[in-house]
């Protein structure tokens, strides 16, 4: 007869391995027992939170014996901010763990036999901390003054901070100068009666520039004149917006409503000698030095030519088109969203680069109404919903005779491939460490047609 665990059930449990969101996993008379902070080859003594029909959850209360990956978390709120989920972790042991997440999704859907050693070492970071560009965080009222932080994951219960070791230094540094400036002018978060529901803060790299967005439920000369004074105050600050977004149940920062307060329009970021100028709703990859190194692997992956003829399809503002347009003879840059279609074609004309078209809508869509566009190389880089079957219908219909593919999601990436592998062979599979102790999971994956 099954035993089962009830909650609050303490038990010893050895960790077997861990999961997609950096959870340890091991397993109660054969059902699995998700604890978060738990590493495999760990005894735990854990306590069960949660039964659920195929799987418990439960927490660490402590270890018995350790892992020799166990690290102290160099953020002193890691364990309560849920921002990162591998801290615990040291750095090399956690790009091993990224490694695995890909073969594990590939032994859960992929059909036919996988050598795994095609999947390479995971493409690190010398110095992974305050990698991030860019951080859009909620500004609350708590405890008596304005704060920013993150929300613990699943609640809404803002962890607050003054300092996070994975945002870049400047951008911790301007959050900090908003709120002292909330302060005196004693201005509030909206959950106060004030107006700024969000603050967003870009910092280009190359450039040393700061992009501020006050995200805000309605207008405010405060708001105004505090992102004014901003911009007068300090040199790296060169543009600064208010945006308009009254809708609290909403995920997304950005609406149409947006003003310029002060500066310019765009900051300037390069790569590869190539310039981006940023609008602050422009998609652009979060981890600078990483995105550099997985446009130079797609270059070195897709084996280009002068005559190649190229689609770039999830263009975005279209950095992979730019990396390698001098390499080929022409590049097709697809992508759906009109602001960013649009800052591509900006963006392209701004390098001079000619040899590339830049196309509005769905990449299905285009590819099938423009039939005269007859691809060596089709660069993929789609969103974590993968490509899905309407496209992977139209690569093995149409059989172009190679595919350079970047993915953020294992599974969606072994999905696709299921499917591809009816016409494609994988080269390789090259996973790249774009958002250091998170458990996410970039890759670059080419696929070429099998010979018969
Ligand atoms: C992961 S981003 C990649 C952007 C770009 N390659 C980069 O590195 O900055 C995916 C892009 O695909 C676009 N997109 C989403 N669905 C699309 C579709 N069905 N057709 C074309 N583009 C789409 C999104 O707007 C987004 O810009």
């Amino acid at each position: 007869m099954e035993n089962r665990l009830n909650t609050g059930s303490q038990i010893e449990l050895e960790i077997k391995k861990l999961g997609i969101n950096g959870e340890g996993i091991g397993y109660y008379e054969k059902k699995a027992v998700f604890v978060d902070y738990a590493l495999p080859g760990e005894l735990a003594y854990v306590e069960i939170t949660d039964d659920f029909k195929t799987y418990y959850k439960a927490k660490l209360i402590k270890t018995i014996k350790e892992s020799k990956s166990r690290i102290t978390p160099f953020c002193p709120i890691y364990f309560e901010c849920g921002g990162c989920q591998t801290q615990h972790m040291a750095y090399e042991d956690t790009l091993l763990h990224k490694r695995d997440l890909i073969l594990q999704a590939i032994k859960r859907y992929v059909k036919v036999p996988f050598n795994t050693k095609k999947v390479d070492k995971a493409i690190g970071m010398d110095n992974p901390s305050h990698y991030r560009n860019k951080a859009s965080l909620p500004v609350q009222y708590k405890d008596g003054k304005n704060v920013i932080g993150m929300y613990q994951a699943g609640t809404n219960h803002l962890v607050d901070f003054k300092d996070c070791p994975v945002q870049d230094n400047d951008i911790n540094k301007f959050f900090n100068l908003i709120l002292n400036q909330m302060e005196k002018r004693k201005m509030n978060a909206f959950n106060r009666g004030g107006n700024i529901r969000f603050i967003v803060i870009r910092k280009t790299k190359l450039t040393n520039e700061i992009q501020i967005s006050f995200i805000v439920n309605e207008s405010s000369e405060d708001v105004i004149e505090l992102g004014k004074y901003m911009k007068e105050k300090f040199v790296e600050v060169s543009s600064v917006y208010e945006v308009i977004n009254k809708d609290v149940k909403s995920r997304e920062f950005f609406t149409n409503d947006k003003t310029l307060i002060a500066g310019n329009e765009t900051v300037t970021e390069e790569m590869n000698g190539i310039t981006f100028k940023l609008k602050p709703d422009a998609f652009f990859q979060l981890n600078t030095t990483q995105a550099d190194k997985l446009y130079q692997l797609i270059v070195e992956k897709g084996e280009f030519t002068k005559n190649d003829i190229v689609v770039d399809a999830y263009s975005g503002i279209a950095p992979i088109a730019l990396y390698v347009a001098p390499h080929v003879k022409k590049v097709y840059a697809i992508e759906a969203l009109k602001a960013s279609h649009e800052s591509a074609i900006e963006t392209i004309k701004e390098n001079n680069q000619e040899n590339i078209i830049p196309m509005l809508g769905d990449v299905k869509e285009v590819l099938n109404k423009n039939r005269n566009i007859k691809p060596d190389v089709i660069v993929f880089d789609p969103p974590r919903t993968g490509l899905g079957r309407a496209v992977t219908d139209f690569l093995l219909k149409h059989k172009p005779k190679k595919i350079v593919y970047a993915s953020c999601n294992p599974s969606t990436l072994a999905k696709d491939l299921d499917e591809l592998l009816k016409a494609y062979e994988v080269k390789s599979i090259t996973p790249l460490d774009m958002f250091p102790y998170t458990s996410h999971v970039e890759s670059v994956t080419l696929l070429t047609l099998k010979t018969a």
